[in-house]
């Protein structure tokens, strides 16, 4: 049988105890490649933040095989600060944390390993650069050096292609299929159907509750699409208290 990474233990997750995702069970594979599918609104940033630990559940439990893998989460674009007056190599650099600790210095190995994953994303010459001098590709390419550096067993992505060019994707998208190659596990969220059938052999459909889970043609059949659209249209913005039980 094959070994699971984490599991979704009838998990209910909102804002306000406003639930957002309902009764999730869910088994993600080691190793696996799973996207997140699902109209907006569907809960899909919402579960992400579960699994990095950055949302505590209203119920249920995000579950993992024995103790609490290393995650890499990269959020949204659009929830980076970009304000923050940080060079490329700095930012990047922030990926070593988790092993040199905030104040830590570069030794000559961790220099090295920076200068590899700049080199990995095509960012090799800019390390010098404030971020908010990069284009939004450019930015996207130093958020996958930070996530090479965090060398995490379970890395989680938010649209991670979102408003990148062809060039870029394909680029990123290479690092992603590496990571595959390296056991890890990999969980993101993408809206590009195309991208998600050529890419991520499993799929989790996700409208507030889980419409299919499974091998990714199989998941995103034409009728499991008309039903996750169906169930997010049917608007519900101040959704009230879940009140069902355990399933
Ligand atoms: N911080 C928050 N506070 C209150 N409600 C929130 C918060 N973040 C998300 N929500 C609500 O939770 C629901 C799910 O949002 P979420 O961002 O998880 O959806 P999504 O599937 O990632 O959508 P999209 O495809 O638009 O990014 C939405 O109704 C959203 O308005």
């Amino acid at each position: 049988m094959t070994r699971a990474a984490l599991q979704f233990q009838d998990l209910t997750l909102g804002y306000d105890r406003h639930p957002a995702v309902h009764h999730l069970c869910a088994s993600i594979a080691a190793g696996s490649m799973t996207a997140i599918v699902g109209p907006n609104g569907a809960g899909k940033s919402t579960l992400l933040k579960a699994v990095a630990g950055a949302l505590a559940p209203l119920a249920g439990a995000v579950l993992f095989e024995a103790a609490r893998p290393r995650v890499a989460w990269l959020p949204q674009a659009a929830d980076v600060d970009r304000s923050f007056p940080l060079s490329v190599g700095a930012f990047a650099a922030m990926g070593l944390w988790s092993r040199i600790g905030m104040f830590g210095g570069l030794g000559r190995g961790d220099r090295a390993r920076l200068t590899a994953a700049l080199e990995a994303v095509g960012m090799a010459g800019f390390a010098d650069r404030p971020i908010g001098a990069l284009s939004g590709g450019q930015m996207q390419r130093t958020l996958f050096a930070r996530l090479l550096l965090q060398d995490a067993e379970l890395i989680l992505l938010d649209e991670p292609f979102v408003a990148i060019d062809a060039r870029t994707t394909a680029d990123l998208m290479a690092l992603v299929a590496r990571w595959r190659g390296e056991g890890r596990t990999v969980i993101a969220v993408l809206h590009d159907l195309e991208m998600v059938r050529a890419h991520f052999p499993q799929t989790l459909l996700l409208a507030r509750e889980l419409i299919a889970h499974g091998p990714t043609a199989e998941a995103l059949s034409a009728a499991n699409l008309l039903r996750a659209r169906a169930m997010v249209e049917a608007p519900d913005p101040f959704a009230p208290v879940c009140e069902r039980g355990p399933a």
